[in-house]
């Protein structure tokens, strides 16, 4: 698919989502996601466990190919126009094996140069990464023998390191630190005050509410709620509009008595 011709690459979404479906065997994670992420937006995915998020990001970004619908990155069909649409984007996913048998500069520099960007800019910026990142960049530590913070920072870096214009982040914050997480929050809020989007999903509600200029609500595969985060709070907490949305069981004091 190539950019519709009456639309400026500004007004046309960052990313848009038309009926994804995903199934694994008889469970079906993802049921006919429809969205449109704004360009220059922050956007939340919420929902609990199970709802379908790792799996709806990763058809978004072309890591999981859908069963039915379409995944548009700015005008480029993820399946269709897979460089144009990848070229675009910075992707952290969850759960997906890094080549961790490398150090994070070689990390770094596999990313980059499978991007195409030229060795000395590659250079520079992961030494810049690393540094912000406070990764280190000594060559001995191997990513394989990071904790899960620096796994998921390194995982960061190597979605900054060709500066797209779009981020897709599944749980960004997990497993870091409070210091650290307050650096990735500043990090991405610059990214975003200079243009760029970021799509990222988490359980941290409080973070969320931060950051967020759009979210969406997801349980059972399904988006239950979506638009920018005043229109889905209205005066309530998005503590309440999140267990109001996907219900919640009440623990009445019974549940594990032999505990
Ligand atoms: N590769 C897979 N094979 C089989 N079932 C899967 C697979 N990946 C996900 N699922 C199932 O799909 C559903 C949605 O999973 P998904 O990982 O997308 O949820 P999530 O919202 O990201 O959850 P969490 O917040 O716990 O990370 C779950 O029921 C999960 O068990």
């Amino acid at each position: 698919m190539t950019i519709p011709a009456q639309r400026t690459p500004d007004a046309m979404p960052a990313m848009s989502l038309r009926g994804l479906v995903k199934r694994f065997d008889t469970r079906l994670a993802v049921s006919g996601v429809t969205l449109d992420v704004p360009a220059g937006s922050f956007f939340g995915l919420l929902g609990p466990n199970g709802a379908g998020k790792t799996t709806t990001l990763s058809m978004a970004v072309g890591l999981l190919r859908p069963d039915a619908g379409q995944a548009v990155l700015r005008g480029y069909d993820v399946w269709q126009s897979p460089h144009d649409a990848k070229a675009l984007v910075g992707v952290l996913p969850d759960g997906v094996r890094m080549f961790d048998r490398l150090s994070g500069p070689e990390l770094l520099a596999y990313h980059g140069l499978l991007r195409g960007m030229p060795a000395d800019v590659v250079d520079q910026r992961a030494r810049d990464l690393l540094d912000v990142l406070e990764l280190g960049t000594d060559n001995r530590t191997l990513v394989v023998d990071y904790s899960a913070g620096m796994k998921k920072k390194i995982g960061l870096a190597c979605a900054l390191l060709h500066a797209p214009r779009l981020l897709v982040l599944d749980e960004p914050f997990e497993a870091v630190d409070p210091v650290s997480a307050a650096l990735i929050r500043d990090i991405l809020q610059r990214y975003v005050a200079g243009g760029g989007t970021v799509v990222f999903s988490s359980h941290v509600l409080e973070v969320v509410e931060r950051l967020c200029s759009h979210i969406a609500i997801m349980s059972d595969g399904v988006l239950r709620l979506h638009g920018t985060l005043a229109q889905v709070r209205g005066d309530r907490s998005l503590q309440d509009v999140f267990v109001q949305v996907v219900g919640g069981r009440v623990a009445t004091g019974s549940e594990l008595a032999w505990l």
